[in-house]
């Protein structure tokens, strides 16, 4: 069987250089070109490569994408920075190539995808619930896209299941103090010399809390999603949102 060809962009990076050694160390795949910031697009065109795994910046991730798209070229996507019009731009690029694929993953670890999804599941039973991230300093975004994602779904959640708001008393509060309102669940973030990527998400409802925690120890963890994306992406057209969909959860 012939293996997948496969570029990384943003390769010199943190989580691009780790990408770079999973793909290479992959039976079934082939490095075919590592790109950093500077590096020409039409290398990947050139040398064929048939998924493109983007982990760069908010800022360069969209032109990225159309240049994959344009070309026919799936990717596999762990870059932050989404919002909706964003996602809109994009739904539109891969209308003119609807054999494309594009997965864009909040977070390519099986534990933070896990956490998302029973935090989802929770948070219709609890009066209150927020969010806690923390990662290493020399992260550009807050809060994190794992956070905003895991906010999302909660909410989606427990407007679903028709939740009265969040309890919270603060009349007067230090700006930042109560954290950012993603959707109505407070999200805090923590930079952390030490840290890699961790999160908690709380839940609290009359005499009890539960707490999901996550911890994110080295890049490596995000390795096996990535892997599975690239292999995912190539037979399923379209954009999709968040690993889950790929991991038959049920
Ligand atoms: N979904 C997930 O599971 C994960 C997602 N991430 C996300 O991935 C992104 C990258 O994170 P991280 O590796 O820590 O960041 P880094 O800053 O370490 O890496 C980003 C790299 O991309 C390069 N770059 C910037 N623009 C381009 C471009 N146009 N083409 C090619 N390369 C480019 C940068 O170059 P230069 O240094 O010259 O600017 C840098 O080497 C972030 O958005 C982060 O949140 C991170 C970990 C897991
Ligand atoms: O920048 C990081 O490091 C990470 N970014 C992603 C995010 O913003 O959620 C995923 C993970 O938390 C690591």
């Amino acid at each position: 069987m012939s293996k997948l060809r496969v570029a990384v962009l943003g390769a010199k990076g943190r989580i691009g250089s780790e990408a770079v050694r999973a793909v290479g160390a992959a039976a079934d795949m082939e490095l075919v070109a590592a790109l950093g910031r500077g590096d020409r697009l039409e290398t990947l065109v050139e040398s064929g490569a048939q998924v493109a795994v983007e982990l760069t910046t908010p800022a360069s991730v969209v032109g990225n994408l159309d240049f994959c798209v344009r070309h026919g070229i799936h990717a596999v996507v762990g870059t932050t920075g989404w919002t909706d019009e964003r996602l809109a731009h994009l739904r539109t690029t891969l209308e003119a190539s609807p054999e494309t694929g594009v997965l864009i993953a909040p977070n390519f670890s099986i534990g933070a995808v896990l956490t998302m999804t029973f935090a989802a599941k929770a948070a219709r039973w609890f009066e209150s619930v927020e969010v806690v991230e923390l990662h290493h300093p020399n992260k550009a975004d807050a809060p994190s896209g794992t956070a905003t994602r895991t906010a999302q779904l909660i909410a989606a959640a427990r407007a679903e299941a028709g939740c009265a708001p969040q309890p919270d008393a603060t009349v007067t509060a230090l700006e930042g103090a109560r954290g950012a309102d993603v959707d109505g669940v407070p999200v805090h973030a923590v930079r952390l010399r030490g840290l890699l990527a961790h999160q908690e998400v709380l839940l609290g409802g009359e005499g009890e809390t539960l707490t999901l925690r996550h911890d994110s120890l080295h890049h490596s963890s995000f390795m096996p999603g990535i892997l599975l994306g690239v292999r995912r992406v190539v037979d399923t057209p379209g954009l999709t949102f968040g690993l889950e969909n790929y991991l038959d959860l049920g």
